[in-house]
């Protein structure tokens, strides 16, 4: 299983997690108790693998403002957690960024909008709670099960722990998994709770 592991702040983290085994990094732009400054994401990023993805994470980010961070730190991917339109999804797109439009899970009707955004990876993630992201609560997967046929790309996310993960995987067959909270300590991303999510997730 793929797994993304979001909120990174530090280059030693970064690289325990590609030892570990992520496919996926993920450095929040947005505002947020892990948000990171261009400096230093690029800097994280320039030491990197260049199969893993550097997801950079935004709120509704002008697109200008967001394509020059992407330039300038690195990013393959842009996580959209914000209310950004399929036009704004196409435009990040034309200029060469993958998209992972971030969907919150609050009842069925949220499936449909899952297809709409078919081009995109689509983020499924909890409700938002005091951030647009990394609350570290679960929703109900059961709402995904339709999913898997009607879109291929979906990364699951939302108070995913080592503990969880397995069920989860097993109820709705992600792409990938992501995760932040749950492999932090006071705050703090925890090398050996990484490495016990992604042996979990696998
Ligand atoms: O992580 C944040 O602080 C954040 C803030 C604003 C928008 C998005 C954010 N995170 C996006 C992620 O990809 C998280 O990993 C995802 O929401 C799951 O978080 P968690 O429930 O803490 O595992």
């Amino acid at each position: 299983m793929k797994v993304k592991i979001c909120g990174i702040v530090s280059e030693e983290i970064a690289q325990q997690a590609i030892v570990y085994g992520a496919d996926a990094l993920g450095f929040v732009f947005a505002v947020s108790k892990r948000r990171i400054s261009s400096e230093k994401a690029k800097e994280i990023i320039k030491g990197l693998p260049s199969n893993v993805w550097k997801v950079g994470v935004f709120v509704d980010e002008p697109i200008e403002s967001l394509l020059s961070i992407a330039k300038e730190v690195g990013l393959t991917h842009v996580q959209l957690h914000g209310d950004e339109s399929k036009a704004y999804c196409k435009k990040i797109a034309s200029r060469g960024y993958e998209v992972i439009k971030a969907i919150e899970m609050k009842s069925e009707n949220d499936i449909n909008l899952i297809c709409e955004y078919g081009d995109s990876y689509i983020l499924v993630d909890s409700p938002r709670g005091k951030y647009h992201g990394g609350n570290g609560t679960s929703f109900d997967w059961a709402l995904l099960q339709e999913i898997e046929s009607k879109h291929p790309r979906m990364i699951l996310a939302g108070g995913l722990t080592a503990e969880n993960v397995k069920a989860a995987i097993s109820q709705c067959a992600p792409y990938m998994v992501d995760v932040s909270s749950g492999v932090e300590i006071d705050g703090k991303k925890s090398p050996s709770k990484i490495k016990r999510f992604i042996e979990a997730a696998n």
